[in-house]
């Protein structure tokens, strides 16, 4: 029985991929094998020995402590795309909030209840409202990941001209991009010709705060900056003296914080853009998935801090190791099993960084104590062994 640990609110659809004879799944569960998680902050959580694997049912894992679960020997996934097109959706439906002021005159014309004469007020106030139009103008993306795309390809057919930029874009997402996207070639030129800016990218150490006030300096005046990625890669203070100045005409963020909340021409979006019955199914079965694939047959797919490897499984036993991607291991490893008399049938071995996975299936069977040996080899981190690997 593999036991497994949620954080958060799962979707139904994902928990019924684990089955209940194999799995037990609840929110306080002691000795977890894997945890399944959104945006519950782990940072601070004291992760029992018995943790495998974290899968984080959605995009970001900024709130995963990754390099502690690296090299502790933790598998962490996340679900690539799984929730792409609930942001798209909403970073649209931004545009137009932001651009025609809608949630501010929505808001006024509410503040009218009671009064008299309501048709004419609304015909004599509207124009506080005004706003332009999105087609013909000009919105950057940057980062062209699984939402970037997306934006920059429904933006196009929406008639703007769409900037993209993205210094690492992978060949998938390279394929995805509409023709009409344009590559800027530098932050610098996106920042100055865009009407409207939009970030897809993921917080990490080196872009923490990529939206400073000098970056904001640079923008176009007047323009709309929406976030739907995370709040640090703003700051929140160069946006509010921004806004003041007239430099910006407006931000969309999913993530708020206290200073923002009520700022004139700044929209508070509850961290709603995953938030549809279609992505949290989609992230739900695709973590789910992920983690049954790694506990019962030890194959990584997904994972942000091991490489992805995976072999069908023969039906023998399997062995998998985690460890430093160091010279020599690999031969300590063979040599062990050597030492135990065990041939190995197959074998796969892949690296990422610092660390490495491998899988190894063998024919005969495997005594603790080998498993042991292996544990105690130099430079590996954890060793795991699969009986019957179906
Ligand atoms: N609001 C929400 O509910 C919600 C939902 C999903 C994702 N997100 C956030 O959006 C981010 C992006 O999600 P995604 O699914 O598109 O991820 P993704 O991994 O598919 O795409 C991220 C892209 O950013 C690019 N990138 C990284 N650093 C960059 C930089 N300095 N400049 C330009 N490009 C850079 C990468 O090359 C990649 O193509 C996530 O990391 C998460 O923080 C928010
Ligand atoms: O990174 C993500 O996938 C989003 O921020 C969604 O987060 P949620 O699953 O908590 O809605």
């Amino acid at each position: 029985m593999y036991k497994i640990q949620t954080l958060n609110k799962i979707a139904r659809c994902g928990l019924d991929q684990l089955s209940r004879d194999t799995y037990e799944a609840a929110t306080e569960i002691l000795n977890p094998d894997a945890i399944l998680v959104r945006s519950a902050d782990m940072h601070s959580m004291e992760l029992p020995p018995s943790v495998l694997a974290i899968a984080r049912a959605g995009a970001g894992v900024n709130n995963i402590p990754i390099p502690a679960c690296t090299q502790r020997g933790i598998v962490v996934f996340n679900t690539p795309g799984a929730n792409a097109n609930g942001v798209k959706e909403l970073v649209i439906a931004s545009l137009f909030l932001s651009s025609r002021n809608l949630y501010e005159g929505i808001s006024w014309a509410n503040s009218l209840a009671g009064t008299e004469n309501i048709p004419e007020q609304i015909e004599k106030g509207k124009s506080r409202f005004v706003g332009p139009e999105i087609q013909g103008k000009t919105l950057g993306v940057i980062g062209l990941g699984a939402i970037g795309v997306m934006v920059a390809n429904s933006a196009a057919n929406l008639g703007m001209r769409v900037l993209g930029l993205d210094p690492f874009i992978s060949v998938e997402a390279a394929w995805k991009l509409s023709h009409e996207v344009i590559k800027a070639p530098n932050l610098d030129m996106l920042l100055a010709e865009s009407d409207y800016i939009t970030i897809h990218i993921p917080l990490k150490d080196d872009t923490k705060g990529l939206f400073n006030a000098e970056r904001i300096s640079r923008m176009k005046k007047g323009a709309r900056l929406l976030n739907f990625s995370r709040s640090g890669l703003v700051d929140n203070t160069a946006v509010k003296t921004a806004i003041a100045e007239g430099q910006l005409g407006g931000y969309v963020i999913d993530f708020p914080e206290a200073e923002l909340l009520g700022v004139d021409k700044v929209l508070c979006i509850p961290h709603l853009g995953a938030s549809t019955p279609e992505s949290e199914d989609n992230c739900a079965i695709m973590a789910a998935e992920q983690l049954r694939e790694y506990l019962e047959r030890g194959n990584i797919k997904n994972s942000v801090n091991y490489p992805n490897c995976e072999m069908a499984p023969t039906g023998k036993t399997r062995i998998t190791l985690l460890n430093s991607n160091v010279p020599k291991v690999i031969s300590r490893i063979t040599s062990t099993l050597g030492e135990y008399g065990l041939n190995i049938d197959e074998m796969l071995n892949k690296n990422r960084g610092e660390v490495a996975y491998n899988i190894i299936d063998v024919s005969d069977s495997v005594p603790d104590e080998l498993i042991e040996k292996l544990r105690q080899v130099d430079g590996v981190v954890a060793v795991r062994l699969i009986p019957d690997c179906q």
